[in-house]
């Protein structure tokens, strides 16, 4: 018996296959509408939407789109009004059906086993791969269709040969232009997780502003297929429809400023009217000039899609090696860095620097009394409250362990004796499972000589703070 629950399951799942079927049906008919070529097609948006849904489902998407693809053929000789009987026309169907749906089912399930979980390091690699794949499954399914062709008797061996490569490039033009897209509009469909398929962590604005840009971007690019197409018609030079490649300035400049939907849609939306275009002023003689155009365009919004992602993990690594990860200071090497360039400053204006070193005191015990956790709490409290102490333009580092730098431009030795003096005294206590502890510290402090450099200054700042240290902690020793 079924119960209500699996009921319901059973009829979202019935929803989900009959929808990826119209939807089959209505980009397969709109093609022919817009075209009025059934096979052999600028543009086969179909071949988009099985790659999507293999890629996306998996084996669920075999039988939707199995079924789709053979109501297609039955459409075709019922349009032709054939003389072969019903039975006949089922086998030719399926067998052209079959012929598409394993093709594509391969390219999909190589997606899914060996790149979809490629993690967002490989985002470059994923495109490439995406682009081979789609590349091989469009050879094939074209060349599985035509071989198909052959044996229901409707090619001759001649015809296969002529007709391969324009089969091929239109699938792969459908498949390269509008699988993400399609495979989002299933995603949704199928309420699945498709964060995978965004390369771009980085949130685009969607003020009304930017929307308002998107709009006409858009119109931008339809406007310029108008004219290309237009003129192309009217002037017939081949060269005309080589301004179409132009197309990619504009959409880049949307994959570059929008959402990665918006992105996608852009290219969906442009192809379409392409295609609309195409197939009404016919200018058949450049059909392969439009294609590669579409092929050319979708290629770089995938690659351009990923560049957002690869500057953001860039970003990432530079903050990891600039930054501390536990106290948030500067990073030993990023602190000797700008110290380098303060140095360097000095030499078109001149004027005092001081570098300061200091070290908490009997550190070691807090770590071996309370534990690592409450020594870390330690470490970031202290960096905190000298951090909140200190100028704008002064920069603090983290040494290693206990030990922490600060770069004092614009002060002189006195000046950072006091500045050590009052950050020693602000210093806070942390809390501990026995009351407060007050945090200690011991400060060794020079000011940076003309002709020193930034590891010099560093190596006599350290004997000053070995002073302090030596002399009971918890106080401030200066060389000149
Ligand atoms: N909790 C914590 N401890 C650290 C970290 N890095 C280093 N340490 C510890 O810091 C301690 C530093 O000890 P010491 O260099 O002997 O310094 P001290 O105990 O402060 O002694 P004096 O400097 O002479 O006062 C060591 O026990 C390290 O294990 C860290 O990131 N977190």
């Amino acid at each position: 018996m079924l119960n209500s629950r699996s009921l319901e399951n059973l009829s979202l799942s019935s929803f989900r296959y009959l929808a990826l079927i119209s939807l089959w049906l209505l980009v397969w008919w709109a093609a022919m509408l817009l075209e009025y070529q059934p096979y052999i097609s600028l543009w086969y948006p179909p071949a988009g939407l099985s790659l999507a849904a293999f890629i996306l489902i998996g084996r669920r998407a075999f039988l939707p789109v199995l079924a789709a693809a053979t109501l297609v053929g039955f459409w075709m000789y019922w349009h032709e009004n054939s003389q072969l009987s019903i039975l006949q026309q089922a086998q030719h169907s399926l067998l052209l059906g079959s012929a598409h749906t394993i093709a594509f089912a391969l390219g999909g399930f190589y997606f899914r086993r060996f790149v979809g979980s490629w993690d967002i390091q490989h985002i470059p690699q994923r495109v490439l791969y995406f682009l081979i794949i789609i590349f091989l499954t469009t050879l094939l399914g074209a060349w599985l269709g035509l071989i198909a062709f052959y044996l229901i008797d409707t090619m001759t061996p001649a015809d296969v040969l002529n007709s391969w490569l324009a089969w091929w490039i239109g699938d792969l033009a459908g498949a390269l232009v509008l699988t993400p897209f399609f495979m989002l509009v299933l995603g949704r469909i199928w309420q699945l997780d498709t964060s995978w398929l965004r390369p771009l962590n980085v949130k685009v604005s969607s003020a009304p502003l930017y929307r308002q840009l998107w709009s006409k971007r858009l119109v931008l690019m339809l406007a310029l297929v108008m004219v290309v197409l237009g003129a192309d018609y009217l002037f017939g030079h081949p060269a005309i429809a080589y301004f179409i490649f132009f197309l990619s300035v504009p959409q880049l400049w949307i994959v570059y400023t929008e959402s990665i939907e918006r992105s996608l849609l852009s290219l969906a939306l442009t192809s379409f009217f392409i295609a609309a275009w195409f197939g009404f002023v016919g200018v058949d003689d450049h059909a392969l000039t439009y294609q590669f155009a579409l092929c050319v365009i979708a290629a770089n919004t995938y690659f351009g899609l990923s560049v957002p992602s690869l500057l953001q993990q860039n970003k990432q690594l530079h903050q990891q090696t600039q930054i501390d990860s536990l106290t948030q200071v500067a990073s030993r090497n990023y602190f000797l860095a700008c110290a380098e360039r303060q140095l360097n400053g000095r030499r078109s204006r001149d004027f005092a620097i001081s570098l300061m070193v200091f070290d908490l005191d009997e550190f070691k015990a807090i770590n071996d009394d309370f534990g690592h956790l409450v020594g870390d709490q330690a470490l970031i409290m202290a960096a905190q409250s000298i951090r909140a102490h200190i100028r704008q333009c002064d920069v603090i580092g983290r040494f290693g362990g206990d030990e922490f730098l600060l770069l004092l431009p614009d002060q002189n030795l006195e000046d950072a004796h006091r500045t050590a003096e009052r950050l020693r005294s602000k210093l806070p206590a942390i809390p501990v499972a026995t009351g407060m502890i007050q945090i200690k510290a011991s400060f060794g402090i020079v000011e940076i000589k003309a002709d020193e450099d930034v590891n010099e200054a560093l190596q006599r700042a350290d004997k000053a703070l070995l002073k302090a240290k030596r002399n009971g902690r918890d106080q401030v020793v200066s060389f000149i």
